[in-house]
């Protein structure tokens, strides 16, 4: 069975909030982004750069994925950040803002030149237009590349969008990243919600995203985390559907079948893949 990395639930937050920091080593996201763009204010930059490099090389983290999200290669702090976050050596380096294949290098190369350790992983934010053009250019950049995150506050900003309930105006552009994380093998991550009072509208726009085939989303508040893990954790109910079309297809290939049908459905190879896919992420959710 393939070992899969849990990513339901990561979560953002600013870099300058020791107290989030601290808060984070607690929650049960799969993932924390630590980050020095957005969430930062311009003369905050210098001291959260020193604080989250130093909370991601703490270790503190446990089983959580550590990641410092980086400010844009064309803002006057990137380069810093980088060199920075290099030396810390977290799980992954977010790049805002990658608009090609060129700009996935020219990271790649900065990490490299500053002694990044191999285990430090690009993840690239597909937030503009030009990015959603060249979502598939940008996921096949680089091996190092290895996860793709949907920054769906700027696309909207971008697309001169409203935010509506169910996402009409942003379906196409979620679509053209799926399928090209899909066509390259990427993970990728559904983007955040803004409302963090509204669990009811949060948790309808988490199932669409794994409707849609995101393996996670991107979290803003700790009260995201649990219904956003149960979301996109198989249910118990999947996980016995799965165990029984790999049980009754192994039956129907002894017997020399290729084809069988589970609760009066078609099951093929294909649907064995996928069985085994929800088998292998439901193991790595195990405790
Ligand atoms: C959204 C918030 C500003 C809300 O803050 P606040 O009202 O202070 O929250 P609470 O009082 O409800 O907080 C309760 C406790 O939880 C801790 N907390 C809150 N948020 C986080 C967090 N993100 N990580 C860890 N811990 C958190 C508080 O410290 C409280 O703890 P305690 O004192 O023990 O009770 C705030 O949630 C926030 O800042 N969220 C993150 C914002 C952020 O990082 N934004 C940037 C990333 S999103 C983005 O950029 C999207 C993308 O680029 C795009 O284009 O779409
Ligand atoms: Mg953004």
């Amino acid at each position: 069975m393939t070992e899969l990395k849990p990513r339901r639930s990561v979560l953002y937050m600013p870099g300058a909030n020791e107290r989030a920091l601290e808060k984070a080593k607690t929650l049960p996201a799969d993932g924390v982004v630590l980050d020095l763009e957005d969430a930062v204010a311009p003369d905050a930059k210098d001291a959260a750069r020193e604080r989250v490099c130093a909370a991601a090389a703490s270790g503190d983290y446990g089983r959580r994925e550590v990641a410092i999200r980086v400010n844009g290669l064309d803002t006057a702090w990137h380069d810093a950040d980088l060199r920075a976050a290099a030396q810390a050596g977290p799980a992954a380096v977010v790049v805002p803002k990658v608009n090609s294949a060129r700009d996935v290098h020219d990271v790649e190369k900065a990490l490299a030149r500053a002694g990044a350790p191999d285990r430090t992983a690009i993840w690239a934010m597909l937030e503009t237009p030009v990015a959603v053009l060249h979502a598939e250019e940008i996921a096949a950049a680089s091996d190092r590349l290895t996860v793709l995150v949907l920054g769906t506050n700027d696309l909207a900003k971008e697309l001169h969008a409203e935010s509506v309930p169910g996402r009409a105006p942003l379906l196409g552009s979620l679509s053209l990243c799926l399928l090209a994380a899909r066509a390259t093998g990427k993970v990728i991550l559904d983007g955040v919600y803004n409302d963090v009072r509204d669990a009811e509208g949060f948790e309808a726009e988490c199932r669409q995203g794994r409707q849609f085939g995101f393996d996670g989303k991107t979290l803003i508040h700790p009260s995201q985390i649990e219904p956003c893990n149960r979301i996109f954790a198989p249910s118990p109910e999947e996980v016995e559907r799965a165990r029984r079309i790999i049980e009754a297809f192994d039956e129907a290939e002894a017997a020399g079948r290729g084809v069988v049908t589970v609760d009066g459905r078609m099951v093929e190879n294909l649907h064995v893949d996928e069985a085994r896919r929800v088998l292998a992420l439901a193991a790595a959710l195990e405790p």
